[in-house]
């Protein structure tokens, strides 16, 4: 048999494979045999090699939720929170809190497919590869009878709009039925799916927890997994996701980062688009024009609150289209268009409340999933953040099931604990937040955490200048994934854990799209986290956010408003415009380029793209990188 180990050409007549193994694994819910052969060849084949005790074909209906929710909460997996309407918690194993980048790899035959040839030095921290023989190793000691005991669940999804062009079709198997509940909410989940595909192409996402029964480690917080085996490995030349061990978010709802990002970047690369970890708004100013903006942000760094910002200006709208992931196409006029591929929120909850993020908060009021947060005694759920907006006595259960109370130490909830909400019902969703044709798209927004030297907004000099902005991007960690502390790290394009090919390839890719008839959209860098001498941050954030937006459109309708200076065009002084807020913030702070800190940024962002893209770096971005550091040099 083949390293894939899904047979191929030739092949039987596919009732003779199916009907005789299917003969031992029953079909508790739906019609296999109803479904198109080349479906049913996926299904028997992992059914065999994982061996589960039932299939459940899945329709993405509500009576199908409900039977799954009350399963549940039966079992305690999941809680009710009766303070709303269809409202569940649930806390994992603390094992199993967050992505875990160093157990997650691009399998390819060649290995410069997937990563850069990097330099002696390099820590390989733009993206892993593991061989296809390698690959084959590990799943072999993972994977056979991983299912034993355990249902097989069949859910067929849909990213982006059904039936828009820019879409794209994926099954993913999984033995979890909480990562059930929230593809449901994620992706476009329905057994139209099954006939949409037919015999075409689909992304294979095989997920498990890693558990066969019987199982003899201890279970905690009903949730099985298996943190020491976790392993999640890329297809792209198949079209194929296998995560094992783990349930949280980016390692198990596949078709948010291990296809959206990582797999479809490949088949962006190979059909001319982009896809991008970047959320997509659409802001009309008081005159009435609207502009759509796509930005990217390294996890937890603030997409999900751009996106549905609540504008602290008089008579500006913003609605939001995507907060996470968006796949971009210029189309024959060379206008650049936008899908948001998910069809929910999975946002951050620590921080979000009805001051800073009021329409996340509409938006999860029914019919949404918590993983991670606490709960208080009314039935309601709670997070750092929430303190003045929850009775300041009352009982709350922390996500690890301890009694707190607002004062005492330590966290109620997990930092990177979890809301998931249907997109549908944020109250800002864009009306063509479902246009199959997608959203224009006028402007690109690079940004991390970047407390010290990094002003407020730059915009680019020129499409190559923005990449190298792209490229050069760095933040602050955070808990979106397993690294420990605060540190600065570079995330190139924001996309360093979601790299789905060789990060020299990428650059390129993007630098490629700068020729007729496309209209390349603006560029700009911005950081809302820049920190004082007394370690505040020197920007209000959130809905004043919407001032920086205010001159990024007023740039696009081509105001004299911006200066040249060594990192880019900055705003001329007072532009921005901070009516009602003077006296909260410092222009010159905010704004100040502290020369040896740039000095050695960009020394540090040149010996880091050298080191690990190597020979794969383009030579137009080294070009840029060059000016960029003569610039800073003659400051
Ligand atoms: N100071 C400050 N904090 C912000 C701002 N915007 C977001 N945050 C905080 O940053 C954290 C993450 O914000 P999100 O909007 O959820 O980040 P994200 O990029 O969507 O994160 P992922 O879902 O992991 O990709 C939250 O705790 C927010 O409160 C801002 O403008 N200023
Ligand atoms: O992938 C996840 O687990 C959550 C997420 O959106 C990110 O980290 O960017
Ligand atoms: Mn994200």
């Amino acid at each position: 048999m083949p390293l894939d180990e899904e047979p191929e050409i030739p092949f039987f007549e596919v009732h003779e494979i199916v009907v005789p193994h299917l003969g031992h694994v029953p079909i508790v819910k739906g019609d296999f045999t109803g479904l198109p052969k080349k479906i049913q060849q996926f299904i028997a084949f992992y059914a065999d090699y994982m061996k589960p005790r039932g299939i459940f074909i899945c329709d993405g209906s509500d009576e199908e939720a409900h039977m799954v929710i009350n399963k549940l909460l039966e079992r305690g997996t999941l809680h009710h929170l009766p303070k709303y309407e269809e409202n569940y918690i649930c806390s994992t194993d603390p094992q199993d809190v967050a992505r875990v980048e160093g157990k997650t790899f691009i399998c390819t035959k060649n290995k410069h497919t997937s990563v850069a040839r990097s330099r002696a030095g390099a820590k390989g921290g733009l993206g892993l590869w593991l061989s296809p023989e390698e690959a084959k190793k590990e799943m072999d000691e993972r994977w056979p009878g991983c299912m034993a005991g355990r249902m097989m669940y069949v859910l067929p999804f849909c990213m982006g709009p059904l039936g828009s062009p820019l879409s794209k079709y994926g099954i993913q198997l999984t033995d979890s039925n909480y990562v059930l509940l929230c593809m449901r909410i994620m992706t476009r989940m329905s057994s139209q799916v099954f006939n949409l595909i037919g015999e075409g192409d689909f992304v294979k996402c095989v997920h498990t927890m890693g558990c066969p029964r019987p199982w003899r480690k201890k279970v905690v917080n009903h949730w099985p997994c298996n943190p020491e085996k976790v392993l999640i490995l890329h297809f792209p030349e198949e079209h194929k996701v296998k995560s094992f061990g783990s349930g949280y978010g980016g390692n198990s709802l596949l078709g948010k980062k291990c296809f959206a990002l990582r797999i479809a970047s490949n088949l962006a690369r190979d059909e001319g688009w982009m896809a991008e970890h970047m959320l997509i708004m659409g802001v009309t100013n008081p005159a009435g024009k609207e502009r759509f903006i796509a930005a990217a942000f390294p996890s937890a760094c603030g997409k999900t609150n751009l996106a549905m910002l609540k504008p602290s200006l008089p008579g500006w709208k913003v609605r939001v289209v995507g907060d996470d992931i968006a796949w971009m196409r210029f189309n024959d006029k060379g206008e650049l268009y936008g899908i948001n591929p998910e069809s929910g929120f999975f946002g951050v909850a620590p921080g979000t409340n009805w001051k800073t993020n009021p329409n996340a908060m509409a938006s999860f009021q029914k019919n949404s999933i918590f993983t991670n947060v606490a709960r208080t005694a009314d039935g309601g759920y709670f997070w750092e953040g929430m303190e003045d907006e929850v009775d300041k006595d009352i009982e709350i259960t922390t996500w690890l099931g301890q009694p707190w109370k607002i004062g005492m130490p330590g966290k109620a909830a997990h930092p990177n604990s979890r809301f998931t909400a249907p997109a549908s019902q944020c109250p800002i969703i864009h009306p063509r937040w479902e246009d199959p044709e997608g959203v224009p798209i006028h402007a690109l927004l690079f940004g991390g955490r970047r407390p010290e030297g990094v002003p407020l907004v730059i915009e680019s000099r020129s499409w190559e200048h923005g990449v190298m902005l792209g490229a050069s991007l760095k933040s602050e960690t955070t808990a979106a994934a397993e690294f420990k502390g605060k540190s600065i790290m570079h995330d190139p394009m924001a996309m360093r854990p979601f790299m789905g090919y060789n990060f020299g390839h990428y650059l390129q890719h993007w630098l490629d799209f700068n020729k007729p008839p496309n209209k390349m959209p603006k560029i700009y860098h911005v950081n809302w986290f820049r920190v004082g001498k007394d370690g505040r941050f020197l920007w209000p954030g959130f809905g004043e956010n919407i001032r920086v937006i205010d001159w990024i459109c007023r740039r696009l309708d081509g105001e004299d408003i911006a200066v040249d200076s060594a990192v880019g065009m900055l705003p001329k002084k007072g532009s921005i415009d901070l009516t009602g807020i003077e006296d909260k913030v410092n222009w010159d702070e905010m704004f100040t380029l502290p020369k040896d800190y740039w000095q050695s940024d960009i020394r540090e962002t040149i010996e880091f793209l050298d080191t690990e893209v190597g020979d794969d770096l383009p030579p137009r971005l080294r070009q840029e990188l060059n000016e960029q550091e003569e610039r800073i040099k003659k400051m």
